[in-house]
């Protein structure tokens, strides 16, 4: 039996705010969340997912955004979804056991496992490893472009008839007719959420579950909404904001992720640094004004509108 489905709607992965001189800012992550699931009607939150700089926290700091993500999702009984990327399955189960232990943990955000290409088989055992000693939900991470693995239908479906397995979150940076035979027949309890911004739209109106997308973390209502016409079969209202949407997705990733995002948010005053880790650089200010002339969420939009 899978756990109750819980992997509908949107799931923000949240950067981690950093200050000037790249400290951990825990206050302005604190804020960001509450707001996501607040203001913004996300269905939960990720922490620690590529956009949250995952691969350049301590063990300390990866303990601390959790504590504080989970923290906003107790307070609005939202389920908390938490990265674990390595390739190394022994480590990634020990990761795993930590989280579940917690109590606070829905589900945990796997990729293939990066670098190393073991093959669809190997990735297979790797799953079934992490579904039967992790102890926790897993939503498999199919990023080809960040891991290089690629798997196919096959693969997916076996993964999704892995009773642990709740869902995937899928980037692989096309709907083809691979997505299509994907959504057409998922395994039981097994979610399909896109993971890739720019197509979110078409990847809904296919039939896809919910997103997991870097780009809501700037106008997170209107991903909300977005996901919310589609599952309501609004076609002509989803398609014009899918068409909007899609344009800030590509000013966002214009630059490595989260760079833009970071920097949008600071000028929004939402955190205080655009700060990033190396081995990634700051954006440009270019992409950052591009990316904010497009940052203005729709009911903000309206009223700057009548205001004026
Ligand atoms: O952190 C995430 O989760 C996401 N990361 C992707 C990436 O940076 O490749 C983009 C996606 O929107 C969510």
């Amino acid at each position: 039996m899978k756990p109750d489905a819980i992997l509908t709607g949107l799931f923000v992965p949240l950067v981690t705010p950093f200050t000037d001189d790249l400290r951990l800012a825990p206050d302005a992550l604190a804020r960001l969340a509450d707001e996501a699931l607040s203001v913004g009607g996300a269905r939960g939150l990720v922490a620690l997912g590529t956009t949250a700089e995952a691969a350049v926290l301590t063990a300390e700091e990866k303990r601390a955004v959790v504590r504080v993500c989970a923290a906003a999702c107790r307070a609005h009984g939202a389920p908390l979804i938490v990265g674990v990327g390595t390739n190394d399955t022994a480590a990634a189960i020990t990761s795993l056991r930590e989280l579940a232990q917690s109590g606070d943990v829905a589900a945990a955000l796997v990729p293939a496992p990066p670098y190393t290409r073991p093959g669809e088989a190997g990735t297979l055992a790797h799953f079934t490893a992490l579904a039967e000693h992790g102890g926790l939900p897993l939503v498999v991470y199919d990023i080809p472009y960040r891991t290089g693995q690629t798997l196919s239908t096959g693969t997916l479906d076996a993964l999704g008839h892995l009773p642990a397995v709740v869902g995937v979150k899928y980037a692989t940076g096309a709907i083809d007719a691979a997505a299509m035979e994907l959504l057409g027949s998922p395994a039981p309890g097994f979610a399909v959420l896109g993971g890739d911004d720019a197509v979110i739209s078409p990847l809904l109106a296919a039939g896809a579950d919910g997103g997991i997308l870097a780009s809501a973390n700037v106008r997170t209502a209107d991903y909300a909404e977005l996901i919310s016409l589609w599952r309501r079969d609004a076609a002509g209202p989803a398609r014009r904001l899918g068409a909007e949407l899609a344009r800030l997705s590509a000013a966002l990733f214009a630059e490595p992720n989260p760079t833009v995002i970071k920097g949008v948010l600071h000028a929004q005053g939402r955190i205080p640094s655009p700060a990033v880790r190396l081995p990634l650089l700051a954006a440009s200010a270019d992409s950052v004004r591009r990316a904010a002339a497009l940052a203005t969420d729709r009911t903000h939009q309206a009223r700057q509108g009548a205001a004026a």
